[in-house]
C-alpha cells in the first residue's frame, strides 16, 4: 500500500472520531488495509499440543493472617516473576461486583450515543479522552481497537473530566487497584529479598493511569490484530480483562493464551522492574489477537509515572547487587527514558514495538538511557557499539524502508526444531531476511561475499582477514549468489558492506524487540 494512499485511509479513518467501532456497526465484511498486520511465524503453545504451558494462578486470600502462607506466595510471585513475567491473582481484595461493573462501565462508555463519545476524541493527552490507535499516523499497521485514557495518580482525575456514563466505578475501581498496588509492591519487593516497603518507598506505586480497550468484533480476524506484540514500559500492570480471551504471553519462542478467569486479575512485570531488578524479573512480551467474537474489553492500570514523570533516579537496586551480579544498566530517570523512546519511535530511527504512551517503545535492554553496560560482545573485532550502530546510514535505511519486506522474506520457517534461545531464532530470522533485503534492493548486481570473502587474487589488492562477526549461536544463513571479488573497488565496496552489515547484526543481536514478523508502532 503507497505511504500517501495508507495516510489518506488513516486520517479519514480518524475523521470520523467513531474508531473501529464506527467500521463495524457501519458493517462491513473486510477490514480495510490499514489494518492488515503480516502472518506471524510463531507458534501457540496449544498448537504444539504443550497442554502444561499455564501462566500461575496465585491465590492471596491468607497471606495478612498466616506467614507461612504469605512466604508461599512471596515465593510463587518470585518463580513468576522470574520465569513468565505475568501471574494471575485471585482473592486479592477487590470485590468481584467491581470487577464486573467496571467491566459493564467500560462497555457503557463505548456503547454509549457516538456524538457524546465523539465530545471524548482526541489524540491530545488529557486527563481522560477516547482514540483509536494512539499512534495512527505512524508506520505501524492499525490495530483492531478502541481504547480510553485515564490518569489517575498522583493527580485523581477531577470527577466533571470523567465520562458521565463510567464515572463513579472508574474512581471506586482506581482506589481499589492503588491500595492493591501497595500490596503486589509489598509482596514484589519480599519476593527480591528487600524489605516489604522497598519499592513503595522508591516511588514505584506513585504514579498510576488506566488504558482502557474495547475490541470489537472483528470479520476477518486472522489479518490484523487487537494490540501488537509489546511489553509494558511501567513496573507493573494490573489488568482486568472481561470475559472473551485473546490475550497471549510470549515465552520460549511460543504464544501462550491467557484466558480469562472471573474474578482474577493478571499482573505483569513491567520494563521498569526488569531494569531496576537488573534482569531478575522478566517484562514479557505479549499481544491480543483480533477475534471473531467480540466486544472483548479489558482495563490495563499502568504504575508508572509516565503521565506525571518525576525527576526520580531509578537505577539496578544496590542491594541486588554483587560481585557476581554487577549492574547490567545504566541509571535513567522516567522523562528522559520516555522522550528517548518516544523520539525513536516516532522518527523511525528504530521501528518500534508498541508506542503507544506509556507502553514499551523499545526494550529497556537497547535504550541509551538505562542501557545495557555490558561491553558489546563485537567489542574485541573493533565494531561499533550500539548506539553508533543504530546511527548507521544504512542500518537506518533499511531497517526503516523495509521492515515489511523483513516479513516476507525471512526463510525461516521452522523455529520448534532449532534448539536455540529465542534471541538468537529472532537474530537468525532477521539476518536471513536483512541480508535477502540488502541482496534483493542494493546489491544483487554486484559481486561481492558477504561475510567470508574469499581471498583476492594475488596482487589485487590487500589480503582480507576474514571476519567473521557471527558468535556461534547464531548460524550464518545461508545467502545468494556471490562470485568472486574481481577487483579493487569491489573490495572497497564489500568491505564497506561488510562493517555496515556487522552493525546491523550488532544491534539486531541486542534487538528483541525489532520483530521479524513486521516491527513497528502499533
Ligand atoms: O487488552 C489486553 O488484554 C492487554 C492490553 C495491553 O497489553 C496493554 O494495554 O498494554
Ligand atoms: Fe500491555
Amino acid at each position: 500500500m503507497a505511504d500517501s494512499d495508507r495516510e489518506k485511509e488513516l486520517k479519514a479513518f480518524d475523521d470520523t472520531k467513531l474508531g473501529v467501532k464506527g467500521l463495524v456497526d457501519a458493517g462491513i465484511t473486510k477490514i480495510p488495509r490499514i489494518f492488515h498486520h503480516p502472518p506471524d511465524n510463531f507458534k501457540k503453545a496449544s498448537d504444539l499440543g504443550y497442554k502444561d504451558y499455564t501462566i500461575p494462578v496465585i491465590d492471596l486470600a491468607s497471606i495478612r493472617e498466616d506467614l507461612r502462607e504469605r512466604e508461599r506466595v512471596v515465593e510463587r510471585i518470585k518463580e513468576a516473576s522470574e520465569t513468565w513475567g505475568f501471574f494471575q491473582i485471585v482473592n486479592h481484595g477487590i470485590p468481584v461486583s467491581t470487577l464486573e461493573e467496571m467491566v459493564d462501565g467500560v462497555l457503557r462508555f463505548f456503547e454509549q450515543d457516538s456524538e457524546v463519545k465523539k465530545e471524548f476524541y482526541t489524540r491530545e493527552l488529557r486527563p481522560f479522552f477516547y482514540t483509536s490507535n494512539y499512534n495512527l499516523y505512524t508506520t505501524a499497521p492499525t490495530t483492531w481497537k478502541d481504547s480510553f485514557y485515564c490518569n489517575l495518580a498522583p493527580n485523581a482525575p477531577k470527577p466533571e473530566d470523567l465520562p458521565a456514563v463510567c464515572r463513579d466505578i472508574l474512581v471506586e475501581y482506581s482506589n481499589e487497584v492503588l491500595k492493591l498496588g501497595t500490596l503486589l509492591f509489598e509482596l514484589l519487593s519480599e519476593a527480591l529479598g528487600l524489605d516489604p516497603t522497598y519499592l513503595t518507598n522508591i516511588g514505584c506505586t506513585e504514579g498510576l493511569f488506566a488504558f482502557s480497550h474495547y475490541y470489537p468484533a472483528c470479520p476477518e480476524p486472522e489479518l490484523t490484530m487487537g494490540t501488537a506484540k509489546h511489553s509494558d514500559m511501567d513496573f507493573i500492570t494490573v489488568l482486568l480483562q472481561g470475559h472473551i480471551g485473546g490475550l497471549q504471553v510470549f515465552h520460549k519462542d511460543m504464544w501462550i493464551d491467557l484466558p480469562p478467569l472471573t474474578g482474577a486479575l493478571v499482573v505483569n512485570i513491567g520494563d521498569f522492574l526488569q531494569l531496576i531488578s537488573n534482569d531478575k524479573f522478566k517484562s514479557a512480551q505479549h499481544r491480543v489477537l483480533a477475534n471473531p467474537i467480540g466486544p472483548r474489553v479489558s482495563i490495563a492500570c499502568f504504575f508508572s509515572t509516565g503521565l506525571n514523570p518525576t525527576s526520580r533516579i531509578y537505577g539496578p537496586i544496590k542491594e541486588l547487587l554483587s560481585e557476581d551480579n554487577p549492574a547490567k544498566y545504566r541509571e535513567f530517570t522516567v522523562p528522559k527514558f520516555l522522550a528517548h523512546h518516544r523520539t525513536k519511535c516516532l522518527n523511525g530511527t528504530l521501528v518500534a514495538e508498541d508506542a503507544d504512551i506509556g507502553k514499551a517503545i523499545n526494550n529497556a535492554r537497547d535504550a541509551d538511557i538505562g542501557k545495557a553496560i555490558n561491553p558489546t560482545e563485537d567489542a574485541d573485532i573493533g565494531l561499533l557499539s550500539e548506539p553508533e550502530a543504530y546511527e548507521s546510514p544504512v542500518f537506518k535505511k533499511y531497517v526503516t524502508q523495509c521492515t515489511p519486506h523483513v516479513a516476507t522474506t525471512c526463510s525461516i520457517t521452522s523455529r520448534t526444531d532449532l534448539k536455540i534461545e529465542s534471541e538468537a531464532i529472532l537474530g537468525l530470522c532477521l539476518f536471513d531476511s536483512m541480508e535477502r533485503c540488502l541482496v534483493q534492493h542494493e546489491i544483487a548486481n554486484v559481486n561481492y561475499r558477504l561475510f567470508r570473502p574469499p581471498s583476492p587474487p594475488p596482487g589485487r589488492g590487500p589480503p582480507i582477514e576474514p571476519i567473521d562477526p557471527i558468535p556461534p549461536w547464531i548460524p550464518s544463513p545461508p545467502i545468494v549468489p556471490r562470485t568472486k571479488l574481481d577487483n579493487h573497488q569491489h573490495l572497497q565496496y564489500y568491505q564497506t558492506l561488510l562493517t555496515e552489515t556487522t552493525k546491523f547484526r550488532t544491534v539486531l543481536r541486542r534487538c528483541t524487540h525489532v520483530s521479524a514478523e513486521l516491527s513497528h508502532c502499533s
